[in-house]
């Protein structure tokens, strides 16, 4: 059926500062899917890429020369291969045409000539040979250089990621916000770019040689450069008149409200919600559901937007296309009547097929302009961010930069000081108005234990981030305070640390209990001081700290266990229910998970903390909730343990349950959106009536208070 075509404008919101950028787009509604189209036509796609080509050259040069530099050997043959690819068509119908005029001379002549016709075919069998041999060759080539320049390009990313956890002068928010971090390119993304490049290379090569073909084919036969123009008439109308998705600068978006409903409906079928349908007894719901959202749907085609928006193409577009398509024929019918003796069947054949295959072609480069753009982009962005990067690097790996920073690991054994003037932090980005952390002064002693509590959301998690030196504080827009928005450590604004010294001094156990996927148990546990990563006693006596010895030990590859294995594999034809297979033994082994518990994950990830402590480096202990999933006795004994590493640290716990923690806390620190609104020791706060702390505290306790005894019945 026809889609639903509808359309109107919509503006895109400007920018308050610069309404002049304002930009237009425009709205389609194609079956279920709604289309936001940039009003850009490939006129403007084209201007876009000579105005950019200047600025993204400089990256596409620089990978040149990486792959030169990782390549030296193959670069010359790799370069010598695309520009074959490129002509390597036009070349075939050059010699394809030889050979169809010399047949043509035959047949006129009514004489057969063996030398030029074996000649002709010989020069037609040897090009197509060579073809197929440089093409098997390139594959070769190509495959090589993927390896080299993905790995490479690997490297890079992952350099740029690891730093990009760093504070960054420019950004309020360091973790994951890093300029390095903002780069999603992958290696494989890369190497993709790459090839669309050089595709598009190729492309154009395609399109001038098949050009010179014509002109020199149309010339020799009287054609001239019309027949040429012909040519290029049908790829320039089409692709100015006709559009494709690739090409476009636009968005497709679901907005169905019926699809929407039954694909969610669809979704609640999977194995992951059966618990949760069967005991709310939605089973009957979700098929009448769907049932009723199906007829609404009616005819609207819910077909892939590809194929809705290739359908709704007009036929008479279809049509006028199909003629222009034609014209080059038509041309050379008409030059056949015109001069009916110089006319070659053969060069008509051969430009025939020229010309349809230019005009493909001039389509694909007429079209390709943005993926083009698009691509070479993706090259700039991965080089500029990790130039960026190691530009913004301030953890002493630039041996110039080392010498003036401060080495916070020079006072091991002391544990850290902090104070804090007047900080702020929002995230950037963060759909919450209020700050997550406002206007907070605080002092930590050296050595001090001090616990944060306060309700969800209060800013405990942030504070201690803060602390961790994983966020910035929010710059300050007061002139008078020239103090404000400073954390000092050990007396010494934290900017001044070299990262990596202040990183050495830190230990931090968080609630999101990570297992590092991929890596074996024991590897889990030793990444906290990775020199002693493969210290099986250290190891077993870091498990039994954190109480997760058990756990290995119930393993029957105990710490070599792979809790969450990455590897990929693949069957074949082995059938579900052919229990007596081999290979499905094989199989059921690899399919079987290592399953542990929420708690279990946590006494793991308690035991890489404990690890750390190993360097005799830490200063600073950070534990963000650790034991939400642990038993009681879990608990007490990873509570326990932490405390007895107490010497010579200053330690922050941020919790929700009062207890040991804050019976025997230095300093209790409670929160109340995005505000310290009360500090002192358990004793001092629990004094305070109407206190946050106090109401806190009483909401857990009652529960254990006596009740008084119920008055005995008079009856
Ligand atoms: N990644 C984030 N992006 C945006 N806002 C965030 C983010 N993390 C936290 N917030 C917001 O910051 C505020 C403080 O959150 P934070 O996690 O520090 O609170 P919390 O006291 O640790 O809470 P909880 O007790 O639930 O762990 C909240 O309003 C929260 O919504």
């Amino acid at each position: 059926m026809d889609p639903k075509l509808a359309s109107k404008n919509g503006d895109i919101p400007a920018s308050k500062d610069d309404a002049s950028k304002e930009k237009k787009y425009k709205t389609e509604q194609h079956g279920i899917w709604e289309i936001l189209f940039m009003n850009e036509g490939h006129r403007e796609q084209y201007l876009k890429l000579i105005q950019d080509f200047p600025k993204l050259f400089p990256s596409l040069y620089q990978l040149l020369l990486d792959i030169y530099s990782l390549s030296p050997e193959l670069f010359p043959i790799f370069a010598f291969f695309q520009l074959w690819e490129g002509s390597r068509e036009a070349i075939k119908m050059h010699f394809s045409s030889m050979l169809l005029r010399v047949i043509e001379q035959c047949l006129k002549e009514g004489v057969a000539d063996y030398p030029a016709v074996i000649n002709a075919v010989a020069l037609r069998l040897g090009v197509a040979g060579l073809s197929s041999l440089f093409s098997w060759h390139s594959n070769r080539i190509l495959r090589k250089l993927e390896r080299r320049v993905t790995s490479h390009f690997q490297i890079r990313i992952m350099q740029a990621k690891l730093d990009g956890d760093l504070a960054h002068k420019n950004s309020r928010l360091s973790i994951n916000l890093g300029p390095a971090a903002q780069t999603n390119v992958t290696a494989d993304q890369a190497w993709r770019a790459l090839e669309d490049i050089l595709r598009y290379v190729s492309v154009v090569i395609t399109v001038i040689s098949q050009l010179a073909l014509i002109l020199h084919l149309s010339f020799h036969d009287n054609g001239g450069p019309f027949f040429a123009l012909l040519c290029f008439l049908q790829p320039v109308v089409s692709t100015s008149i006709s559009k494709s998705l690739w090409n476009e600068v636009c968005i497709a978006r679901e907005n169905n409200k019926d699809q929407q409903r039954m694909e969610a409906l669809v979704t609640l079928i999977k194995a992951e919600y059966r618990q949760d349908v069967i005991s709310n007894n939605l089973q009957r719901y979700i098929l009448e559901e769907y049932q009723s959202a199906s007829k609404r749907l009616g005819d609207v085609s819910a077909e892939p937007i590809w194929s809705v928006f290739r359908n709704s193409k007009s036929p008479a577009k279809q049509i006028l296309l199909t003629f222009l398509g034609e014209l080059p024929l038509v041309y050379c019918a008409a030059l056949a009547l015109r001069n009916p003796r110089h006319t070659s069947f053969a060069s008509i054949a051969i430009l025939q097929q020229s010309s349809a295959f230019l005009s493909r072609w001039v389509s694909f480069a007429l079209g390709g302009s943005e993926g083009f753009r698009n691509s070479m982009k993706q090259i700039q962005d991965l080089y500029e961010s990790s130039k960026e990067t190691r530009d913004s690097v301030l953890n002493g790996t630039t041996s110039e930069k080392q010498a003036t920073f401060e080495d916070a690991t020079l006072r091991s054994g002391e544990g850290m000081e902090f104070e804090l003037r007047n900080v702020s932090f929002s995230y950037p980005g963060s759909q919450v108005s209020k700050e997550a952390l406002s206007n907070i002064d605080l002092k930590i002693k050296s050595g001090q234990f001090v616990v944060l509590v306060g309700a969800n959301g209060s800013g405990k998690s942030t504070l201690l981030k803060m602390l961790c030196r994983l966020f910035q504080p929010t710059p300050s827009t007061s002139e008078d305070d020239k103090t404000a928005d400073q954390i000092l450590i050990d007396s010494v604004p934290a900017p001044s640390y070299s990262e990596s010294s202040l990183r050495r001094t830190m230990a931090v156990l968080s609630q999101d209990n990570l297992i590092y996927p991929g890596f074996s148990l024991g590897q889990n546990i030793g990444m906290g001081y990775t020199p002693f990563l493969n210290d099986e006693e250290c190891l077993h006596e870091v498990a039994r700290k954190a109480g997760a010895e058990e756990v290995i030990t119930r393993m029957k590859k105990g710490m070599d266990t792979l809790l969450d294995p990455l590897f990929n594999w693949y069957q074949f034809n082995v059938r579900e229910k052919d229990n007596d297979h081999p290979l499905k033994k094989v199989l059921e082994e690899m399919e079987r998970p290592t399953e542990v518990s929420g708690g279990e994950k946590q006494r793991i990830v308690a035991a890489r903390t404990f690890m750390r402590f190993n360097s005799g480096k830490i200063r600073f202990l950070a534990v963000d909730e650790p034991s939400s999933a642990l038993d009681a006795e879990g608990e007490e004994l990873l509570l326990d343990n932490l405390l007895k590493e107490r010497q010579g640290k200053t330690i922050i716990f941020v919790t929700h349950r009062f207890g040991k923690l804050t019976k025997h806390a230095d300093l209790i620190l409670c929160m109340k959106e995005g505000k310290i609104v009360e500090s002192g020791t358990h004793k001092e706060l629990i004094q305070i009536a109407d206190g946050e702390y106090k109401k806190l505290y009483d909401i857990q306790a009652s529960p254990f208070r006596d009740e008084p005894e119920a008055a005995p019945s008079s009856s």
